[in-house]
Formats: structure tokens, C-alpha cells, sequence
């Protein structure tokens, strides 16, 4: 490979980036109440408006992963993966009017608080725990990355740079708190956009401008249309980025703390609520950015054999190769687009310090020392940031040693350790006889098939997805590698079959798993009671439709009867469950009318006259 060198200016604007993000730091550590109470250390002192809480939202986990893998994804299967802009319509919405209200109002300051104020202590300890898992394997990813992706084209320094951001932003994270992280992610934002568009707008100009790269990506088979393929196996279809996406989304915008961390520093719900609205136009924009840069680096490529070039590196390197291409001979410029990429790593790391120091503290170490002073408190949160920040130089080396496409790497573990946290809020939430002991089943059992599917599918090499020829001229479409493809798929056994399903949907299936073990497992050891239940930790979704059931209702311990009668209450729920839908959809047809909501009611009547006439 031949490689791109950066010059003096370069390294200097990487060393402002550095030196910007310590220095709004330093500035929290000496302003406002100087970082002397886990409030103001941890939780911003609850006085953040929404643009900056907005900007930070977006920072967390859009980082050098994205910005590197979307491109390489585009560029490889084309413009597929664009359409998961279609789940952050309701991976935005459902936090903002579902559980931004419901956290908020507890007044909490770990979302997993939540899970003890339902359930029990030990489900809370089981989500931190899944929790900071999730974050320490996600943070070694993020700064090992960009470190990685320079290294390969230019020879940059790469355990130079990954001792600099892990340091620098453990430095900041430590002294300024919440606050540093929010105001650094606003400026870094600013900085990764600025980036990504210039290496467009290079890259445009470079190849002949916009109407012939449309030309090139159009007869390169690069636009995708909607692929409306049911099979869930398929890795990119509309249903596993559209539906699933939705999922992934709840997971990261719904229930991780780093996001609602930064929903409750916000002063008012109101305010909290805005500002995840504000981060679908901004998060659409990044989407586009990093779609349209793989589409030019398509189009600058499409007619070149660059094998020689590149080597047997993967496809997140050609990127930092394309860069390097475009931008190497405009002074500046390959420095901004290096700070661009350190920009979105820090923000996501810092954000990854600060989450993980206020899960420990709150909810492992303050329960077990409630009589610990504020001053003990807020040194042992800095103490925490600090030793996960030294924590993540470890994860970016155990990175080192795996190897994929860094995107998927990075959604599989959101989905893997995100998805069946999300299952435990959803069953909290949205089905008030849930008991603790249920929660806990269903977190091992979402956790077991998660791990299960995900190993399995690293262990086998399965659902990689097959890369379109890199040409442009127009190659007439493949219908035979499809049918030998289909061929393989019928000759694989139903285990391989299990493996091979899309990434993208790993949140929602484990999400799906923890619910229904934890609705089964709750039944069988008694439902939780009314009485017995929080005030303001159930969602009043779907009115009264899941309703407690009676006292006396258990499968295990009681006699036939009671088994009789809990298996009517599962019945006329369900039943309930129908004639809602139907009455709640039956607005959407032109046609119906109250006669029509009758037929239902009558239906329902029907049914519960079958039962009840069973009645022993
Ligand atoms: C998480 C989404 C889908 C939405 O924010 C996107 O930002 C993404 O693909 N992130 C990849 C992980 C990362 O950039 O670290
Ligand atoms: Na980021």
C-alpha cells in the first residue's frame, strides 16, 4: 500500500482538537460550583436546555465507527442501509413521549434506579451490570477505530493516538463532569460535521461533479430500492432496518444511560422532550453525510483497480484512503477531517467515562454506603471515570485482536447487551403484573439467546451479506449467484439458519424473548398486585387492557382451579387485547362505523361467555 503522509499543519489541528476539549474541561472544573457534588459532577446540576443536550445526544454514539462504516457499507452493498433513517421516526418519538415522562417524573439519577423502584434491588444490579458491559466493550471499539483506520493508510502513530484521546478525555471527564462532556460533544458535533462535508464537497468536485457521480453510482448498481424481503435472515432489507432499527434505537435512546443521563440533566421534561426532536434532523443529516461520502468514494473508484493499492486491507481503511486521496493536497484539510474522526470517537467516549462513573456510584456503591458524605462521593465518582477511562486503553487493545467490519461490530453489541436491557423496561412499563422474579428470568433468557445467536453467527461467519462488483459500467443483474445463494440457504441446517439472522434484528429479538419469558415466568410465580406496585413506574399504555389479575391467581402451589382461572385471565387479556386493536384501528377505515365497534364488543362477549361457561 503506498502511503499518505500529514503534514506539520496536520498534526497541529489534531492538537487543537485535543487541547480545545481539555481546555472546556478545565473551564467546568473552576466555574459553577466547581464539581464539588456528584449533583453538579454527575448530573449537571439538572440546569442543561435542550440545544446543547441535543447536540450531545447525537455525539454519543455516532462516533468514528459510523463515520468510517457507513461509507465502507455503502460503497460495498450500496445505499441499503439508508433506509434505517426510517426507524428514527419512532426510535425519536417513543422515547420522547414514553420514557423521557416516565423517567423524568421518578426523579431519578441512573435510569437502572427504575429497575429497583419496580422490580427488586438485584434486577437493578443485573441491568448495571449488563449495562456497563455493553459500554466498556463499546468504548474499547470507539477509540480503537480511528487510531486503526489512520495507521493502516498514513502510518499514523496508532498507540500514540490511542494514549492521547483515552488520556485527554479522561483527563476532561474527570475534572469538568457532565457538563465538560455535554459542551465538548457540542463542539466536537460541529467538528465532525465540518469533516464529513468537506471531504464530499472535495471528493464531488474531484470526480467530476454531482451529475456524474449521480451517473456512476446509477449505473454502478449502488442506489438501492426499498427491499421488501420478509426473510429475517436477509441482512439489509426495510424490515430488518426500518422495524428492527426501531429497536436498536429504543435501546440506545430509550433506556441507555448515557442518553438518559442527559434527559434527566435537562431543567425541565419539556425541555428534555425537545431536544430528543431536535436530534432526528440532525441525526438524518448525519446519515446522509456518511451515505452520500460512500456513494462519491464509489464514484471516484468504480473505474480503478485499486488492489494494488490498497492491499488485502479491509473496506473501513479504503475510506481513510479515499480521504486521504481527496484532501492530500489541500493544506489543513487532512487535519480537520483527522479531527473530525477524533471528534465523534472522544464524544462517544467521554460520554461512555461519564455514564459508567454514575451507574457504579449510584447504583453499586451508594445502596451499599448510605451514609457516605457528598465529598467521598463525588472524589470516588472522579476515581471512577478515571479507572475507566485506563479500563478503555485495555478494551481498544482487546479490539486490536477481533476483527469485522467495525459497524457491525459496533450494532451487535448494541444489540446483544442493549436489547435485553430494553426488554426489562418494556415488561416494567407496559405490564403491571410483571414480578421480579419474571424480570430476572427474562433478562438470563434474553441475555442466553442474544449471546447464542451472536457468537454463533462470529463462530460460523454467518450473515456477512455478499458484496455488488465494484464497476461502473453497467453489469446486468446476477440472477444466478441469487439462485445459488437460495440453493445454499435451503441446504443449511435450522441451527446455521438461527445464525444467520440479520444483525439488525438482534435488539428486538432478545427485547422480545426477555418480555414474554418474563411474562410466563411471572405467571407461573404469581403476578405482581396492585397494591404492591409504585406509583408512576407503569405506562398506562392501551387503558386498562392489562389489567391485574385476580388475587388469588397462581399456577404453581394452587390447585386446578386456580390454574383454570389464571389460564381464563390469559385468555379474556388476549381477548381484550383483540377488541381494543380492532376498536382502536377501526378510525383508520372509511367504512366503519359504531355498528362495526358493536361486532367487536360482541365478539369479545362471545368469547367470555365460552370461558365462563367452562367455569368448574
Ligand atoms: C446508532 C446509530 C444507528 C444511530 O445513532 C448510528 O449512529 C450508528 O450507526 N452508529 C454506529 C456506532 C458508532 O458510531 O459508534
Ligand atoms: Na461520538
Amino acid at each position: 500500500m503506498d502511503h499518505k503522509f500529514f503534514t506539520v499543519t496536520d498534526y497541529v489541528i489534531f492538537g487543537l482538537l485535543l487541547a480545545a476539549s481539555a481546555g472546556i474541561g478545565l473551564y467546568h472544573a473552576v466555574s459553577g460550583g466547581r464539581q464539588r457534588t456528584t449533583q453538579e459532577f454527575l448530573m449537571a446540576d439538572r440546569s442543561m436546555r435542550c440545544l446543547p443536550v441535543s447536540l450531545s445526544l447525537i455525539a454519543s454514539f455516532q462516533s468514528a465507527v459510523a463515520i468510517i462504516g457507513v461509507p465502507a457499507e455503502v460503497y460495498t452493498h450500496g445505499t441499503q442501509y439508508w433506509f434505517i433513517g426510517c426507524a428514527y421516526v419512532l426510535g425519536l418519538l417513543i422515547p420522547a413521549h414514553v420514557f423521557i415522562p416516565l423517567l423524568y417524573r421518578l426523579h431519578l439519577s441512573s435510569a437502572y434506579q427504575y429497575l429497583e423502584l419496580r422490580f427488586s434491588r438485584a434486577v437493578r444490579v443485573c441491568g448495571t451490570l449488563t449495562f456497563i458491559f455493553q459500554m466498556v466493550v463499546y468504548m474499547g471499539v470507539c477509540v480503537y477505530t480511528p487510531a486503526f483506520a489512520l495507521n493502516a493508510v498514513t502510518g499514523f502513530q496508532l498507540w500514540g493516538a490511542v494514549l492521547a484521546t483515552g488520556l485527554v478525555c479522561t483527563l476532561y471527564t474527570t475534572m469538568g463532569g457532565l457538563k465538560a462532556v455535554i459542551w465538548t460533544d457540542v463542539f466536537q458535533t460541529g467538528v465532525m460535521f465540518a469533516g464529513q462535508l468537506a471531504v464530499i464537497v472535495v471528493g464531488v468536485q474531484k470526480t467530476g461533479g454531482p451529475a456524474e457521480v449521480w451517473r456512476k453510482v446509477w449505473e454502478g448498481n449502488r442506489i438501492s430500492g426499498l427491499d421488501l424481503n420478509p426473510d429475517p435472515t436477509e441482512r439489509h432489507t426495510f424490515w430488518t432496518l426500518g422495524v428492527g432499527g426501531v429497536f436498536l434505537m429504543l435501546s440506545l435512546y430509550g433506556v441507555n444511560q448515557a442518553q438518559v443521563q442527559r434527559y434527566l440533566s435537562s431543567r425541565t421534561e419539556k425541555e428534555a422532550i425537545r431536544s430528543c426532536y431536535m436530534v432526528f434532523p440532525a441525526l438524518q443529516l448525519a446519515l446522509a453525510l456518511s451515505c452520500i461520502m460512500g456513494l462519491v468514494m464509489f464514484a471516484r473508484y468504480c473505474d480503478e483497480d485499486l488492489s494494488g493499492r490498497v492491499g488485502g486491507s479491509s473496506r473501513d481503511a479504503m475510506v481513510i484512503y479515499f480521504v486521504m486521496d481527496m484532501l492530500q493536497d489541500l493544506p489543513g484539510l487532512p487535519g480537520l477531517f483527522v479531527a473530525c474522526l477524533f471528534s465523534a470517537a472522544l464524544s462517544s467516549i467521554s460520554s461512555a467515562f461519564n455514564s459508567l462513573a454514575t451507574v457504579t456510584m449510584e447504583d453499586l456503591i451508594k445502596p451499599r454506603f448510605p451514609a457516605m458524605s457528598e465529598e467521598t462521593a463525588t472524589l470516588l465518582s472522579k476515581a471512577l471515570a478515571l479507572s475507566y477511562g485506563l479500563l478503555c486503553l485495555l478494551m481498544a487493545y482487546l479490539t486490536h485482536l477481533m476483527g469485522d467490519s467495525v459497524l457491525q461490530v459496533a450494532l451487535k453489541i448494541f444489540g446483544m447487551m442493549g436489547g435485553p436491557v430494553l426488554g426489562l423496561f418494556c415488561l416494567g412499563m407496559f405490564f403491571p403484573w410483571a414480578n421480579s422474579t419474571g424480570a430476572g428470568a427474562g433478562l438470563a433468557a434474553g441475555l442466553a439467546v442474544a449471546f447464542w445467536v451472536g457468537i454463533g453467527s462470529i463462530v460460523t461467519r454467518s450473515g456477512a451479506g455478499r458484496a455488488l462488483p465494484v464497476s461502473c459500467s453497467a453489469v446486468p443483474p446476477s440472477h444466478n449467484t441469487s439462485a445459488v445463494g437460495e440453493a445454499a440457504l435451503r441446504t443449511q441446517s435450522g441451527l446455521q439458519r438461527f445464525y444467520s439472522l440479520s444483525y439488525m434484528w438482534y435488539s428486538g429479538f432478545s427485547c422480545l424473548s426477555v418480555v414474554l419469558v418474563g411474562l410466563a415466568v411471572s405467571l407461573l410465580t404469581g403476578p405482581k398486585r396492585q397494591e404492591d406496585l409504585e406509583p408512576g413506574t407503569v405506562f398506562p399504555l392501551f387503558g386498562n387492557v392489562f389489567r391485574f389479575p385476580p388475587d388469588d391467581m397462581k399456577f404453581c402451589g394452587g390447585d386446578l382451579t386456580q390454574s383454570v382461572s389464571t389460564m381464563r385471565f390469559l385468555c379474556q387479556t388476549l381477548n381484550q387485547q383483540l377488541s381494543w386493536s380492532v376498536r382502536s384501528l377501526s378510525f383508520l377505515l372509511p367504512w366503519s362505523r359504531e355498528g362495526e365497534q358493536e361486532s367487536g364488543n360482541r365478539k369479545e362477549v362471545v368469547i367470555y361467555l365460552m370461558l365462563s361457561s367452562r367455569r368448574p
